[in-house]
């Protein structure tokens, strides 16, 4: 679905990206962590032809994404604020993404039906513009916007920082029944290793932006995550 052939970036001559070969199948969940600075939104953002790499590129259904945009079609994303339109209440917004994406008003009101609980009583009804909200409601929004087309392809960039407990573990239910539901390719970054064990089949390590670890989901996933970041607390996990 997704295939990362020989892609390197580089910021001032130091190289933030490096990654010879990453493939993501079609309806995988995949989680991607590393430390500050490793290269998770770079990647990102070359997968979603938001900046020029420097070498290779990304193919979404075998069709480079910086010479066609048809993957632009089906699929979802959320990065960060930058994606929200802030001089637009949120219904502004949704109506807006909703008609690009020929979604009806009645297909719109089932999925703030859906989010009712995601959203709380906080983002809708609220006659406030999105650049009004915190960062948590806004991230909220961001999340509702890439997920509002229905997308074959979800990509969210640390969909859990700013949320409170309760959201966290809504998304979570929210993210796996997506995933399951729709068949859907998810790339989802995160720093709480906890959360990305559980919704994802795969998770991949970043440093330095290169590709160290590339584990597929088992019951020792997060003990080999910790294991990873933290090494003195490592564990043998016996077999
Ligand atoms: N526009 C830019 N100009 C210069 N350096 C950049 C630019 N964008 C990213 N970088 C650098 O690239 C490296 C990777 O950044 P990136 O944001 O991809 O990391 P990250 O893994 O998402 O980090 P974090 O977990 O802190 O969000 C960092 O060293 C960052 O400073």
């Amino acid at each position: 679905m997704i295939n990362i052939d020989n892609l390197g970036k580089s910021y001032n001559a130091v190289k933030v990206l490096d990654i010879e070969q990453l493939e993501i199948p079609q309806g995988q969940s995949f989680g991607l962590v590393g430390n500050n600075g490793a290269g998770k939104t770079t990647l990102f953002r070359l997968i979603l032809d938001l900046i020029e790499a420097d070498r290779g590129q990304v193919l979404s259904k075998d069709i480079a994404v910086n010479k066609d945009s048809q993957w632009k079609k089906y699929t979802g994303s959320f990065l960060d604020e930058g994606f929200l339109i802030d001089f637009l209440k949120p219904e502004e917004y949704f109506k807006f993404i909703a008609d690009i994406n020929g979604v009806t008003k009645e297909e719109l009101k089932v999925y703030y039906n859906d989010f009712s609980d995601f959203f709380g009583d906080e983002i809708l009804n609220k006659n406030k513009y999105i650049r009004d909200f915190s960062k948590g409601n806004q991230k909220k929004i961001g999340i509702f916007g890439a997920i509002i087309s229905q997308p074959e392809v979800l990509i969210l960039d640390e969909p859990f920082a700013n949320l409170d407990p309760s959201s966290q573990i809504r998304l979570k239910t929210i993210l796996n029944e997506l995933h399951k539901k729709n068949n859907l390719t998810m790339l989802i970054s995160s720093h709480d290793l906890n959360h990305i064990a559980e919704v994802s089949q795969r998770i991949v390590v970043l440093e330095k932006g290169q590709v160290v670890k590339d584990l597929l989901a088992s019951s020792n996933t997060l003990g080999e995550l910790e294991g990873y970041f933290n090494p003195a607390t490592s564990v043998e996990v016996e077999s």
